[in-house]
């Protein structure tokens, strides 16, 4: 799907941050918009203290780049924009610099429902300065929050051991787009589909529910309403129980479901929404069990998360669907990731690359230099390490170590015969032209669902999980060494 044309109705130039363009103008005022540079997307630390992180977004930040232009009334209201002294903000110059302003850039990403990792570009960008920069704001506010619930998602999935996850976040989800994304994001994560219809047409999403409590509500009795559901749905139907009893409900679920049964019709199962839910689960198991409903599901909700599945599952909880919402689709524990977009290197005035690092107080801020190739070495089919080099150092090299960007005492030997190299990065636009296909929302899920198999479940544990190695090629690393030195000024 054309996710600007069917959400947003065109270019979504002017979704940036305002010193995005007050930079813009200042590098084409100062001759450097055109000068080649790398910018690399990558994040500093899992979220949700996870020991991986599913990468999505990709489709938005393809059909984001290929619509990138400024349209008429954009550079209208810019060019109404004044400086205190009551000139323009930017010269009419400029903004005829805008309108003609062709995305050209080279983008390589790892695919959407691939795992990752802190250091490793998701995204590089090369290209026109002024460009590179223009994309920033936006690639980070879609790769950060797809991302991150796309890990949420895979985490409660996870916790509910091949049990079906259903997505009910819409209501509380952060705003419309906001909700359209997660939707889409807790699928790619492995949720089976959304409550949310917009995001099934939009994204070819599986849509379910079931009913409220005001469906009860509105009927003299809970018996009279789930009678009539079931003549409304005879194939769909799950029985909110808590309404009033959980128990007087799992039994008139039963009565209604015996009502179908002798109409050829299996009623699907029961939904708890309070209470203990291991307790519940567990008698309403034992009582569809004994009325000879053993097909029934049992369907828990009331603000899961993944602690409180692997709480239920711990207790033994009858529940054989789980639906979550609230904590899903809003990060509840960690709203934001932190990914970060930074120049790695810039072409000078002779044509020659250079590298280039930001130096921090705080070592992990300190960026990786260079256009980077990012390898996933495995062995007998399972991930041992990632490895960010530059292509340029490896050549002829049979082995290499890969060192810790924080911990240099980090290290591991790689001889690479004795691995399968993947290469995460994929070209996506070269020169401006989509040479990409984008994956359908179905081949990123299972691709997820791959990628995990291939990391040991030691990576996978919820909570304090095993560190996976990520390195920083050897002559990669002393690079990076000597630019932090001679920024420094330690060489002098
Ligand atoms: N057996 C259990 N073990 C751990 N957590 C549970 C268990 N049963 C329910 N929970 C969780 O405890 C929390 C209970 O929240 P809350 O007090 O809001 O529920 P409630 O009062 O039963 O229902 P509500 O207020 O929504 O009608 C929910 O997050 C729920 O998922
Ligand atoms: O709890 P979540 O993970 O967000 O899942 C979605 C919640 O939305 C519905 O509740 P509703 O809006 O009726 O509110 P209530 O049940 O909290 O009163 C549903 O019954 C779930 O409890
Ligand atoms: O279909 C449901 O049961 C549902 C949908 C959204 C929120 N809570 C529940």
């Amino acid at each position: 799907m054309k996710i600007t044309k069917d959400l947003y109705q065109g270019s979504l130039a002017l979704l940036t941050d305002f010193y995005q363009l007050t930079m813009a103008y200042a590098y084409w005022k100062s001759g450097k918009a055109e000068q080649e540079a790398v910018f690399n997307l990558f994040f500093r630390k899992h979220p949700f203290q996870s020991g991986f992180t599913i990468a999505a977004g990709l489709e938005y930040v393809v059909d984001f780049c290929n619509n990138f232009y400024f349209k008429d009334d954009d550079l209208s209201y810019l060019g109404q924009m004044k400086n205190a002294d009551g000139s323009p903000v930017f010269e009419s110059t400029f903004l005829a610099y805008l309108k003609s302003l062709n995305f050209t850039c080279d983008i390589d990403a790892v695919e959407e429902g691939t795992v990752v990792f802190p250091h490793t570009p998701l995204i590089s960008v090369k290209g026109p300065l002024i460009q590179c920069q223009l994309l920033e704001t936006a690639l980070l506010n879609i790769i950060n929050f797809q991302t991150l619930i796309a890990t949420k998602s895979a985490r409660v999935v996870l916790a509910a051991k091949g049990d079906s996850v259903l997505e009910f976040g819409l209501r509380r989800a952060q705003g419309i787009d906001g909700a359209l994304a997660a939707s889409r994001a807790s699928y790619i994560g492995g949720c089976a589909a959304t409550s949310n219809v917009m995001a099934g047409k939009l994204f070819g999403i599986p849509v379910s529910g079931t009913h409220a409590h005001s469906w009860i509500m509105s009927f003299d009795s809970e018996l009279e309403a789930f009678k009539a559901y079931a003549d409304a749905f005879p194939e769909k139907c799950v029985f909110l129980v808590d309404t009033y009893d959980t128990v007087a409900g799992i039994k008139n679920a039963i009565e209604v479901g015996k009502i179908l049964r002798e109409k050829g019709k299996e009623m699907l199962g029961v939904r708890i929404d309070s209470g203990d839910l291991a307790y519940f689960s567990n008698i309403a198991r034992e009582m569809l069990d004994e009325a000879g409903f053993q097909d029934a599901q049992v369907v828990a909700s009331n603000d899961l998360d993944e602690h409180i599945i692997t709480s239920l599952k711990i207790q033994e909880a009858s529940v054989s669907v789980w639906g979550v919402g609230t904590k899903l689709v809003t990060a509840y524990d960690q709203p934001a990731l932190g990914a970060v977009y930074k120049l790695a290197a810039i072409k000078n005035q002779n044509g020659v690359w250079e590298p280039k690092v930001k130096v921090s107080q705080q070592s992990i801020k300190t960026n990786i230099p260079g256009k980077h190739q990012v390898s996933r070495f495995l062995k007998n089919g399972r991930a041992v390490a990632d490895m960010i080099f530059l292509k340029e150092y490896m050549e002829g090299k049979t082995s290499t170590t890969i060192i810790d960007p924080i911990d240099p005492t980090k290290r591991k030997r790689i001889n690479f015969e004795d691995f399968e190299e993947i290469n995460l990065l994929k070209p996506i636009f070269r020169k401006g032209t989509q040479v990409y296909d984008c994956l359908k929302i179905d081949a990123i899920k299972q691709n997820a669902q791959d990628n995990l198999m291939y990391f040991d479940k030691t990576h996978k544990r919820l909570t304090n999980p095993h560190v996976y190695p990520v390195g920083l090629e050897e002559s990669l690393y002393q690079l990076r060494t000597a630019l932090v030195f001679k920024m420094k000024n330690y060489d002098k």
